[in-house]
């Protein structure tokens, strides 16, 4: 059971604490010189590997926070989970985000019933209505099909969705799925995203999907009410020869053809017009940032990708679920994120982290093929329902917990905040790479990397540009005068490196997978 008192009177938070001043004495470059330490600080699933040698950390540390976790039952709240226990104890309710991506044959209990038959049902509801939309026999109000899909909804209603919808828009296969259709998202109230979201869309064409886990947030309500009346005026008083599953004539029945929901209250949903027959559940055991598995995500994308694409995201993100569940702590790459970043935050002191593509070998003047998905991905997981001031027992927590998670393509972050990185202030890096681009280049006579070569040399130096080199130095080897520090720059800067063998569905599904305890 959860202890009632708080992490940091445990004996291995004080531990912890004390062995802040050793590593704050240690060089990341004598850490990085023990090669039996560099071997052992490195964790590989299914093709994906973790190196976080780069932690300002030793192994003792490692065996440290092994220790915290355990003081924190952390093995036991992960069963505890999966087995559907209450453990979101402010609403009293089971934490099951596992379940939307458990296979059909998987039994996951929360308040005595087996909840993944629910899941497929809603799953192969979508399924069967996407396949409709997409090979045009569900058609709208004018007997035209629907190609382009605005999706409303956010915070978790949106972010989840619309990083996938990034990472997936260059993978081969998605775009062979995708052709001559449109997936857009609708967040904001600025009347200006209102037009850019049906900028050039024909309402006859358009289906409109309102994604909100409560149907109250105001922002996606009065979006949807947007939508709901830039339908209605354009199509709404079609005469009954033309619709399909009439509501009358003169009625907006356009919007039954035009408009579908993804929510938790089907009451709400009736009310505000949508057939309840259109709408496709989740349940409130999903977490808003937990969600884009659910229809929240795999609806918009199904109507997008296909089904069958959106699969395999979700089967990645299961394969994770298993990886966490199993995996001792020191391979378990979920548990390892986690405790790296409460040992920056909580115990370091650094309260942002920042997550970027990884660097290449060739020197800081060469155009870095940065990855544009990761734009989305910092959005995602950066700092949606992350605040926790308040321990799980609601007790106001005496230090900082969670960190501030930014970061843009490495190229816009390169011409900005690198800068001030550069100029010595400490922000642990994540770095991910893939190994072989969704879409290689090759130039010839040109340096193009497409990261399939790098792997000798993934592991670059996160501060090789400035690391222990003097200004003169940097300034010899054509370093851009706005990167060189004022003084010799130690890079002491913990850094981590996550590397893909590609971005498939997959693939995005695993990464989205190892957010279970960011
Ligand atoms: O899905 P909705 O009910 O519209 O909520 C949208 C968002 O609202 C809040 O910001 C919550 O913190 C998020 O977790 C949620 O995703």
């Amino acid at each position: 059971m959860a202890s009632p008192t708080l992490i940091c009177d445990t004996e291995p938070w004080k531990d912890l604490k004390n062995h802040v001043e050793e590593i704050k004495k240690s060089h990341l470059r004598n850490l990085m010189s023990d090669t039996e330490r560099c071997k052992s600080m490195v964790a590989e699933f299914d093709g994906m590997l973790l190196d976080y040698s780069r932690q300002n950390a030793t192994l003792e540390t490692l065996n440290k926070l092994y220790q915290l976790a355990e003081a924190a039952h952390l093995k036991e709240k992960i069963n505890r989970m999966y087995s559907g226990e209450h453990i979101n104890s402010t609403e009293n309710r089971s934490v099951l985000h596992v379940a939307l991506r458990a296979a059909r044959d998987a039994v996951i209990n929360s308040d005595g019933k087996n909840v993944v038959p629910e899941v497929w049902k809603v799953l192969d509801k979508i399924q069967e209505f996407s396949e409709k939309v997409r090979s045009g026999s569900w058609v709208g109000a004018t007997g035209k099909s629907l190609k382009d899909v605005i999706a409303v909804g956010i915070g978790g209603s949106f972010l989840g969705p619309l990083f996938v919808h990034t990472a997936l828009q260059t993978d081969p296969e998605a775009i062979k799925s995708s052709r001559g259709r449109q997936l857009r998202f609708l967040a904001n109230v600025d009347p200006v995203d209102v037009a850019k979201s049906i900028a050039g869309l024909n309402p006859e064409t358009t289906l409109v999907v309102v994604v909100s886990k409560t149907f109250t947030t105001a922002e996606t309500m009065l979006n949807a009410r947007t939508l709901r009346e830039w339908i209605s005026a354009a199509l709404g008083l079609i005469k009954i020869s033309f619709i399909q599953n009439t509501q009358g004539f003169g009625k907006p029945s356009a919007v039954a053809k035009h408009m579908v929901a993804v929510s938790t209250n089907l009451t709400l949903v009736e009310k505000f017009g949508i057939d309840p027959n259109n709408a496709f559940a989740f349940w409130d055991w999903v977490g808003g940032r937990y969600s884009v598995c659910s229809a929240v995500g795999v609806l918009p994308l199904s109507l997008q990708y296909g089904f069958s694409v959106v699969e395999k995201f979700l089967k990645g993100a299961s394969s994770i679920d298993q990886h966490f569940y199993s995996a001792p702590f020191d391979k378990n790459i979920p548990v390892l994120l986690g405790l790296l970043s409460i040992w920056n935050v909580s115990f370091l002191g650094y309260p942002a982290r920042v997550s970027i593509s990884a660097p290449d070998e060739q020197s800081c003047l060469t155009p870095r093929p940065w990855k544009n998905w990761l734009h989305t991905f910092n959005r995602h997981v950066s700092m949606e329902s992350n605040g926790k001031g308040v321990s799980i027992d609601g007790v106001l927590l005496p230090f900082e917990a969670g960190e501030i998670d930014f970061g843009e393509p490495g190229t816009n972050g390169q011409h900005s905040f690198y800068q001030l990185i550069h100029q010595g202030r400490v922000i642990p890096c994540d770095f991910i790479g893939v190994v072989k681009s969704q879409q290689p280049v090759y130039l010839k006579g040109e340096v193009v990397s497409n990261h399939d070569e790098l792997m000798s040399n993934f592991f670059a130096q996160p501060d090789a540009l400035a690391y222990g080199k003097t200004p003169e130095q940097l300034q010899k080897e054509n370093v851009p005068p706005h990167l060189i520090p004022h003084k010799t720059f130690s890079g002491n800067r913990p850094s981590l490196s996550l590397l893909l063998p590609t971005l498939s569905a997959c693939n995005i599904g695993q990464v989205r997978g190892f957010l279970h305890l960011f």
